[in-house]
Parts: C-alpha cells; sequence; structure tokens
C-alpha cells in the first residue's frame, strides 16, 4: 500500500477564506476544516493515505506554549504508531519557524514531518496552498525525507525547520533560511542539495514526552534611545531568560547594561540575539564581555527561535555554561 500521512491542521491562510477571488491578502484566516483542504486535492490520493485531525483552528500569531506542547505531544505520539509513516502540519505562516524548531528540537522521530502553510488564502486566484499542502504531502511520504530534522515546504523549496524564517509578507516566496534551502520538491520528487549541521529530533537530548511546561522566556527589542523598561518589567513578571534582541552584533545600549548585569546577578538568564539576521551570528565576547558579564549569545538564532530553544532547555538546566552549550549544539 502507499505511505500513511496525517495532515495535522493548526489553522492559519492555508485553512483561510476571503470574500472573493481578488482578495489575496484581505481574508480570515483558520476557517476552512481540514477535511474540506484534503477533499479539494484529489491527486493526494495517488501519493499517500491521508487522513487528517483538526488539533486548532487558529492564526499562528495566537500560539502560545500550551499549543506548542499539545501539538508537540501529538506529533510525538503518532511518530510512535507502526502505522504512520510521515506528518504534515498545516500551519499559519507568522509563527511557523517557532513551531518547526520547537518540534525538530523535542520530537523524537527520524519520520519525516512537514510543516505547510500558504500566504493566499485558498478562495484567492493562484493560491498557493494547494501545491504547497500537495508538495509537504509528497516529502512527509518519502523515505529519503527520514533523518533530515523538521521541514519546511513553501514555494517549492524545503528548508531546515531550526533555519527557515518568514522574511518577506504578502508575496509567496516568503520563507527563507538564512543558510539557503536543503532542497527542493517538483513534481513530487525531492531533489536535496545539503544537511542540517546543528542536532535536532533523534539526536537531540530534549524530549517532548518528558516536558510538561516550557519556561518563560521574554524578548526585548533594542534600538536607539532604548531604555531597560521591558528588561525590568519582564524579569518583575517572572522571566527565566530575556532575549535580547540586540543591534547589529547583539550590542546592548549603555544605558541598558546595568539592568542585564542586575538581573543575571538575581539569576535571569541574558541571552544575545540581533535584529541582523540574514546570515551572519552573534559572536561571544565581541562587543560585551559575556564571559565575564555571565550572559549567553544566541548564535545564530533570531530571537524568537532563540526564544524557543531557551523555553526548552531551561526545562532541563539552570547552568549558563550548559545553556551557551546547548546554544551551539542546537
Ligand atoms: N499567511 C498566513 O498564514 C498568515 C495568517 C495568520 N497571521 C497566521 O499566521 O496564521
Amino acid at each position: 500500500g502507499k505511505p500513511n500521512v496525517v495532515i495535522l491542521a493548526t489553522g492559519g491562510t492555508i485553512a483561510g477564506a476571503g470574500a472573493d477571488a481578488a482578495k489575496s491578502a484581505t481574508y480570515q484566516a483558520a476557517k476552512v476544516p481540514v477535511d474540506k483542504l484534503i477533499a479539494g486535492i484529489p491527486a493526494l490520493a495517488d501519493v499517500a493515505q491521508v487522513r487528517g485531525e483538526q488539533v486548532f483552528q487558529i492564526a499562528s500569531e495566537s500560539f502560545t506554549n500550551e499549543h506548542l506542547l499539545t501539538l508537540g505531544k501529538r506529533v510525538s505520539a503518532l511518530v510512535k504508531q507502526a502505522d504512520v509513516d510521515g506528518i504534515v502540519v498545516t500551519h499559519g505562516t507568522d509563527t511557523l519557524e517557532e513551531t518547526a524548531y520547537f518540534l525538530n528540537l523535542v520530537v523524537k522521530s527520524d519520520k519525516p514531518i512537514v510543516l505547510v502553510g500558504s500566504m493566499r488564502p485558498g478562495t484567492a486566484m493562484s493560491a498557493d496552498g494547494t501545491l504547497n499542502l500537495f508538495n509537504a504531502v509528497n516529502v512527509a511520504a518519502s523515505k529519503d525525507a527520514r533523518g533530515k530534522g523538521v521541514l519546511v515546504a513553501m514555494n517549492d523549496e524545503l528548508n531546515s525547520g531550526r533555519d527557515v524564517s518568514k522574511m518577506v509578507n504578502i508575496k509567496t516566496e516568503a520563507f527563507k533560511s538564512p543558510w539557503g534551502p536543503l532542497g527542493m520538491v517538483v513534481e513530487g520528487k525531492n531533489y536535496w542539495f545539503r544537511l542540517p549541521a546543528k542536532r535536532h529530533t533523534v539526536n537531540s537530548e530534549f524530549d517532548i514526552d518528558q516536558i510538561d511546561a516550557l519556561a518563560p522566556v521574554e524578548i526585548a527589542y533594542g534600538h536607539g534611545n532604548v531604555g531597560d523598561t521591558a528588561y525590568r518589567a519582564f524579569a518583575a513578571k517572572g522571566a527565566k531568560a530575556i532575549i535580547h534582541t540586540g543591534t547589529g552584533n547583539g550590542s546592548v545600549s549603555n544605558r541598558v547594561v546595568p539592568a542585564l548585569r542586575e538581573l543575571r546577578g538575581q539569576g535571569v538568564h541574558i541571552i544575545r540575539s540581533s535584529h541582523v539576521n540574514a546570515g551572519g551570528f552573534v559572536l561571544r565576547n565581541a562587543e560585551q564581555p559575556d564571559d565575564q558579564y555571565d550572559w549567553v549569545v544566541a548564535h545564530d538564532l533570531n530571537p524568537q527561535k532563540a526564544r524557543i530553544l531557551a523555553a526548552v532547555a531551561l526545562t532541563r538546566t539552570q547552568d549558563s555554561k550548559e545553556l551557551q552549550r546547548i546554544f551551539w549544539e542546537y
């Protein structure tokens, strides 16, 4: 028989509907149920035995840690079943990169797990969801997609769930990895060009089956004339780590440094990321003396991905050196 693929639907534009065919960017996300999405693509039956589960029906900007845990545990349970060969997760594009990275860190399986969304609702002219979903099911059904970590299939490209980010809105060419895609999927066949270098899935020390709550981690933004209000407020509300979205090489204003040193002294982890994240990385002990201040650098992870890793890592350790090791390895 054909491979068995389960589509876990969470909402987003791929399940969106607009008033008429000219509305490519004005519409309501999270409207169309998964069974209707599947029924709309008869060609899926040629590729795999597909069944759908409606896990959520939300726009992805409203995803919470609880949504991540619920979805992660469902994926983990399904990939343990002998009659499941691959998973597709349909998702809004706004936080798709966070969920993809989360699953890449915590699901212990080499079966393909493929996230997919769309930039236009199915009601629009040149809607992209149909081909994206067809491609995603093809990838999830294929043996050669195993062991490559969680993947994102959008716009004919296959990107690592770790690296990929929504870098453009409105356009269908929305998702890019700073280090380039892993491959492409064309007419149901995968073409691979590179592999992820970082630890993931079966080689990860994190396991969704052992995680029942994520650590509270917040993100603050660096810019000219910045002050320390947001950092202090996050700490007062119980943040265990604050991702500093620094300028340039994760740099920190001299108006903010004293607060961050003080908060670290109180046990809050300070993790330096950057709002420049199109292919460089934050260098440790450059711009700021991380060793002296006991801060962590986010390596090449953008702030929203750094939040995910910190929220997962802090379920296992409170040690800043361990946290830094984890940021190098994942
Ligand atoms: N293209 C999209 O999916 C964006 C719709 C919505 N903001 C979401 O992320 O769910």
